[in-house]
């Protein structure tokens, strides 16, 4: 991974291959609204297919977000600004259609045209659920199944929070992505199914050359799960490198005293200007919740 672009005179055959099956952003530019600077100023990011890359940062910082956009939920820019696969993560819709891009959130919502995103709510049960998505590997649903302890009885306004969130990550999982977006979904799993869900996320990697993008604040076990990190602060790139070049990993205990130690050192940045201004309407650097809510 790369917090840097390479222009296309100096990229090797090799290195553009590799960049085509995973992430690449490219001087994004992103605002929830026009009035305040933006959150995202010409970002750049390359996670190479394979990697395991936490996205670390305090809160606000822009990890959701980063996420959502990579997850092709908001349109930023045209369509070489975002590329996941090869694909415009906003415009090429058969990315996430065909499971190949998986994003798993924290709250489990669907998006409504003019209502936002709502909770999931009703009286189904897991099996309904699970078994209801269809072309699904039976082999891998099972192990799913199997890993995640899921009781295909349980209806699902009726389990405990880490009992439903079992059933998401689950149905997330169904198809073998190539490309999965997480987004603090282990915050309400105990600590043994954490731990089997990163192995299994482990294994995908090494497998299957998948490429897992991790945004938490838990870092228990994580020094020897994950490749790569990238450490953002109010919307900037501050790190983004393997963690077995991180420096302060080598004279440090765990993972969580690094970033503690990068937390605490955090200065406030200048507040970022627009490159230009544009009206609402004719620029593709604001996000466009509209066209989301038909996707
Ligand atoms: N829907 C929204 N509308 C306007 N501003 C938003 C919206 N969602 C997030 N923000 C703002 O964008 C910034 C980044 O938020 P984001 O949720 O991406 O942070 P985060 O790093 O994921 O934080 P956390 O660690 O708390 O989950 C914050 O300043 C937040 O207030």
């Amino acid at each position: 991974m790369n917090s840097s672009v390479s222009n296309g005179a100096s990229t090797t055959m090799a290195a553009e291959e590799e960049d085509s099956r995973g992430i690449r952003v490219s001087a994004m530019q992103f605002s929830y609204d026009r009035l305040q600077p933006p959150l995202f100023l010409d970002f750049n990011l390359d996670v190479s297919p394979g990697s395991r890359c936490l996205l670390l940062g305090a809160n606000g910082s822009g990890k959701t977000t980063l996420l959502k956009i990579l997850a092709g939920k908001h349109m930023v820019g045209g369509r070489d600004v975002v590329r996941v696969l090869n694909c415009s993560a906003f415009h090429d819709t058969q990315l996430v259609c065909s499971g190949d891009l998986a994003y798993l959130g924290a709250s489990w919502s669907k998006n409504v045209g003019s209502a936002g995103e709502i909770p999931l709510q009703g009286d189904f049960s897991a099996e309904h659920m699970i078994f209801g998505v269809e072309g699904v590997d039976p082999d891998r649903r099972d192990k799913l199944i199997d890993l995640l302890d899921i009781n295909l009885q349980w209806r699902m306004h009726k389990v405990s929070d880490g009992q439903r969130r079992r059933v998401q990550i689950c149905l997330g999982l169904l198809h073998p992505y190539k490309v999965l977006l997480l987004d603090e979904v282990t915050v309400d799993l105990d600590v043994v199914t954490r731990m089997d869900l990163l192995d299994f996320f482990r294994e995908e990697c090494e497998q299957r050359e998948a490429t897992i993008v991790y945004a938490t604040h838990i870092f228990d076990g994580l020094e020897t799960w994950a490749t790569h990190l990238a450490y953002i602060q109010d919307g900037e790139l501050r790190r983004a490198e393997k963690l077995s070049d991180v420096n302060e990993l080598k004279s440090s205990t765990n993972l969580l005293s690094v970033v503690e130690a990068w937390l605490r050192a955090e200065t406030k940045l200048e507040k970022k200007k627009p490159v230009q201004k544009t009206s609402v309407a004719s620029s593709p650097f604001f996000s466009s919740r509209q066209m989301a809510y038909y996707r």
